[in-house]
């Protein structure tokens, strides 16, 4: 068996795959607790994660029926971005600043102008780094908190973290190294010398892990963990990498022509080419796979914690939210929700707050307001597929994955909104199920099989017909409209967006 775990932004998933009878068996999941301020702050401690990773394996096994020595390989997969640090003892000095944390976004600002403006940063790395990005939370502690700067020992990402955790081993592989904001991902290397303009004194460069291979292990599982896990001798842990990436392998997004949408704290749209693409607009990141290809991704901040903030106000569950939000109608009324609560990041607007526009006597109502927590939630992402298309990306259907996948009035309106097929994998928990066929991988180049990612995925990776949604013409045309006056109001209020 394969264990793959997925450590998410709001928790963590864990699959026990079966390669031979080709099914999951057993799957398990736990919360995270999140940090969050109103300055852009979201941190998590790296103990929630671990807790997290504990509970879901218990449970994934129990629900399996099987005996943890019965897991040959552990593939992890984790919410890019996060900066964890460890000091020169191994210790961790402060909780993890992630991905959708925009503190730093005035440093990220200095640094892409320090790097030379756009031009510049796609001169020397490939892609322009964002706010969120790991590089400008370096710069963020060095001014706001020296003290824990100065002991940096180790700069690792949180999937790198949990691969240490369990082996005791720091490593990093390409594909999640390459959203860092060092890393060049033409070359797929390290670019110490943007950490330089940081700390001339190198001394980030050497708390740079090596890189390995998307079908390397780290190492094996430590003894003592190994024993409290109930897990044999010997387990080896994959590369793993940065959940989009293990996202693509779960859906079988690793050759041209697929596109996979994730649904989950953050919208991302991705998909895989042989060759680094050639950028429509600095907002597509042009990252590495974990599959030794190319992951151009398009990453929206404001998705399913927009939709729970909202239905937290008027106490709804998710069905009674659904419900609300169906009964609305397309267009919300002509209610516009611009929703950037955190800021966003495509379009590039990290300080920017969220608007709600075109209310009047009628529309104000809890069921448009439901309705437009959908749309304006979607139609980032219409915006987004739009750019990956300008890119040369083609995309005729989509395979939609994360928690709001789960949802079948989601599934219709990313459809008639992106006016593309849109299909469900058979596992929604897809980079889980990437994390676990990637263990497949490497355990099997390990023995020297030869068996190949494709194959693997092949065998593994299946879509489920009854969820797939064809658009309609007549809602494709309305949601037209719709999604024009989004533009206009994202105009008039953000003109540089
Ligand atoms: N049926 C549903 N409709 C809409 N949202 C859902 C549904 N089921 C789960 N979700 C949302 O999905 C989110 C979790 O998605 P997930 O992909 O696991 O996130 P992450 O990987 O970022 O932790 C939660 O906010 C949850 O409310
Ligand atoms: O920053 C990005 C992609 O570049 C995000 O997609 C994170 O990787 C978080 O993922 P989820 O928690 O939404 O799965």
């Amino acid at each position: 068996m394969y264990l793959g775990v997925d450590c998410g932004t709001q928790g963590t998933k864990v699959v026990i795959l079966d390669p031979e009878q080709a099914r999951i068996r057993g799957e398990g999941q736990a919360a995270h607790e999140l940090i969050s301020a109103a300055n852009g702050r979201r941190e998590q401690r790296v103990e929630w994660w671990t807790h997290a990773f504990r509970q879901a394996y218990r449970q994934a096994l129990d629900r399996a029926g099987i005996d943890g020595r019965a897991i040959r390989a552990i593939g992890v997969s984790g919410q890019q971005h996060g900066m964890v640090l460890l000091d020169r003892a191994g210790a961790v000095i402060r909780p993890a600043k992630l991905w959708c944390d925009t503190e730093s976004a005035a440093q990220n600002a200095q640094l892409v102008a320090q790097l030379g403006g756009e031009a510049g940063c796609l001169e020397r790395l490939g892609l322009v780094p964002a706010t969120g990005y790991t590089l400008s939370k370096l710069l963020w502690l060095k001014q706001h908190e020296p003290e824990a700067f100065g002991r940096i020992g180790t700069i690792l990402l949180p999937h790198d973290y949990l691969n240490y955790w369990l082996t005791g081993e720091c490593a990093a592989e390409r594909g999640d190294a390459s959203g860092t904001g060092y890393f060049d991902v033409r070359t797929r290397r390290w670019a110490p010398e943007v950490l330089a303009l940081i700390a001339p004194d190198g001394r980030l460069e050497r708390a740079l892990p090596r890189l390995l291979r998307a079908e390397e292990p780290v190492a094996t599982v430590r003894p003592a963990l190994a024993r409290e896990l109930g897990l044999a001798e010997g387990v080896l842990v994959a590369s793993g990498g940065g959940d989009n990436m293990m996202g693509a392998i779960g859906t079988g997004n690793i050759a041209d022509g697929i596109v996979t949408l994730s649904l989950g704290t953050s919208g991302a749209l991705y998909a895989c080419t042989e060759r680094p693409p050639v950028l429509s607009s600095p907002l597509v990141a042009p990252f590495c796979s974990s599959s030794n290809a190319w992951l151009p991704l398009i990453c929206t901040m404001n998705l399913t914690g927009v939709v729970h903030q909202v239905r937290t106000l008027f106490g709804y569950d998710l069905e009674r939210f659904q419900q609300e939000a169906d009964r609305a109608g397309i267009g919300a009324g002509g209610i516009t929700l611009l929703p950037f609560l955190n800021g966003e990041r495509v379009p590039a607007l990290p300080r920017a707050s969220g608007s709600l526009l075109g209310l009047n006597t009628q529309n104000l109502t809890p069921a448009n307001l439901c309705r437009a927590a959908l749309e304006g939630t979607t139609f980032g992402l219409r915006h987004g597929l739009d750019l990956l298309r300008a890119s040369g990306i083609r995309c005729d259907s989509i395979r939609l994955i994360g928690g709001g996948a789960r949802s079948p009035l989601w599934r219709r309106l990313v459809a008639e909104i992106l006016d593309t097929q849109v299909v469900c994998p058979r596992v929604g928990e897809a980079a889980a199920l990437g994390a676990a066929i990637q263990a497949a991988w490497c355990e099997q180049h390990q023995r020297g099989t030869g068996v190949s990612l494709a194959e693997l995925c092949g065998r593994f990776v299946a879509l489920d017909p009854d969820s797939a949604v064809t658009p309609e013409a007549g809602a494709v045309a309305r949601y037209r409209d719709a999604y024009q006056r989004y533009r206009r109001h994202l105009n008039q209020l953000h003109p540089d967006a």
